[in-house]
């Protein structure tokens, strides 16, 4: 088999170019530094160690305390598990509403989420807490434009979160690890130029989601 077989039969239609070379995993785009000077996707900020080892686990506990339910989209069941607090998007019928606070254990992990985007924590009216089993990844998507930025916690198991941007023939790439404890901030380009996911992994994972909300969001919010 030549080398640029590997990839299977979508590889195989570009036969000039060694695959290596035609379909690199990780493409940088033109980008900014992350926190530590590394090349990086403009909008996307980082950052290891954000939730002390002890304190995972009692974060982990308490997501598995509340009443997690299939992700539901317009009728189809995911294999994640979440639920929202603050604002409540449904995917199920595109709805945008209030749901139950945020309940008191989230609040200090807003507060330093919230220092670490630079933003007032009252800013995020919206966390969603996910766990996803064995088999369950999240697709490719943008996150809802009822929302703004978007900070995230990971927990348990490392991931990558994988970025994509349509370009003439193709998608710009980019591929960012979460380690498990860090944090990480989607604004920007990152967060709406760019989609993401996380390709389903062989062991659990915990993660989660601050949103602040967006002007559209912000206009539903105040006539409902
Ligand atoms: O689990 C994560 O960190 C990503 C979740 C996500 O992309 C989303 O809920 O929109
Ligand atoms: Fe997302």
């Amino acid at each position: 088999m030549q080398p640029w077989c590997r990839g299977g039969w979508k590889a195989r239609r570009r036969p000039q170019i060694p695959w290596p070379i035609a379909r690199p995993l990780v493409q940088i785009p033109l980008s900014s530094p992350d926190l530590f000077g590394a090349p990086g996707l403009s909008g996307l900020a980082t950052s290891e160690a954000f939730v002390a080892p002890d304190e995972e686990g009692r974060l982990i506990a308490a997501i598995d305390g509340v009443k997690l339910r299939p992700f539901r989209f317009q009728g189809w069941l995911g294999k994640r598990l979440t639920t929202s607090f603050g604002w409540r998007y449904d995917f199920d019928d595109a709805s945008f509403t209030q749901g139950t606070p945020l309940p008191d254990w989230l609040l200090p992990l807003r507060d330093q989420a919230a220092a670490f985007a630079g933003l007032a924590p009252a800013e995020f009216e919206h966390a969603l807490l996910i766990r996803y089993d064995p088999g369950a990844g999240i697709g490719w998507h943008k996150d809802r434009p009822v929302f703004e930025h978007v900070i995230g916690i990971s927990l348990g198991n490392s991931a990558t979160m994988r970025f994509r941007k349509r370009r003439p023939g193709g998608f710009d790439r980019f591929a960012a690890p979460m380690a498990p404890r860090s944090i990480y901030h989607l604004s920007g380009e990152a967060r709406h130029l760019w989609e993401h996911s996380i390709a389903p992994m062989d062991v659990p994972r915990w993660s989660i989601t601050f949103r602040s909300l967006s002007d559209k969001g912000r206009a539903i919010s105040s006539a409902s």
